[in-house]
């Protein structure tokens, strides 16, 4: 399976200039891929170009040559850097979990995410317990590729390797492809199978 960005062309509304201008990118199940780029040069807006959540003004997202289709669950997943955004704050955190099916409970305890968070608002977690689940409920069956966004930043060091050998042990199991966007040249040289340079 390969997860292909073709001829991306983007600018945000009232922009002048193109965000991303002809960038094309694939991924395949299995790989690590790492996306290096300076700060504000699109690598944000190309995840969610990829994952479906804004779309390319030109080019196309394809996994196998075929259009993603977002349906009930887009087989790409995206990890934001800030977890407090990527929750619903009107639901508590087992709500969230389940939202996309019941999940794997020993999975729950290796991410540690203790029993009682699950009848938690997202404001009664820190940065760091939110992201876990964050990360963990993209780890369903039907999700092909992750696109995982800075996804530690928040993260101290042991907290931050930790979850990534989960998501990676997990990616291996299920042959999932991963796009990692970092800034962390340490993070990308362990964990990626290549890496991707935005110039
Ligand atoms: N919602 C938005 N509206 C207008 N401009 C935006 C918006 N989001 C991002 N931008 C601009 O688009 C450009 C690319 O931003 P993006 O977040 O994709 O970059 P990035 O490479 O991920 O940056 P960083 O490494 O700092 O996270 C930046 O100039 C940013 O200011």
């Amino acid at each position: 399976m390969k997860l292909e960005a073709k001829n991306i062309y983007y600018k945000y509304d009232g922009g002048k200039e193109w965000v991303l201008e002809n960038i094309s990118l694939d991924v395949n199940a299995g790989e690590v891929v790492g996306l290096i780029g300076s700060s504000g040069r699109g690598k944000s807006t190309l995840g969610k170009i990829m994952a479906g959540q804004i779309k390319a003004d030109k080019g196309e997202v394809l996994i196998d040559g075929v259009p993603v289709s977002r349906g009930i669950y887009c087989p790409v997943q995206l990890i934001y850097q800030h977890p407090e955004l990527a929750v619903n704050p009107k639901w508590k955190l087992g709500k969230t979990l389940r939202e996309t099916g019941q999940y794997d409970d020993g999975l729950r305890k290796e991410m540690g995410i203790r029993e009682e968070f699950l009848n938690r608002w997202p404001n009664e977690l820190s940065g760091g317990e939110l992201q876990r689940i964050c990360v963990m409920r993209v780890l369903k069956p039907q999700t092909r590729f992750i696109i995982a966004d800075e996804i530690s930043t928040m993260l101290d060091v042991i907290t931050q390797s930790q979850i990534w050998d989960i998501v990676l042990d997990y990616a291996k199991k299920e042959h999932i492809g991963i796009l990692a966007i970092t800034h962390n040249e340490h993070l990308a040289q362990a964990i990626c199978t290549r890496t991707v340079h935005l110039t």
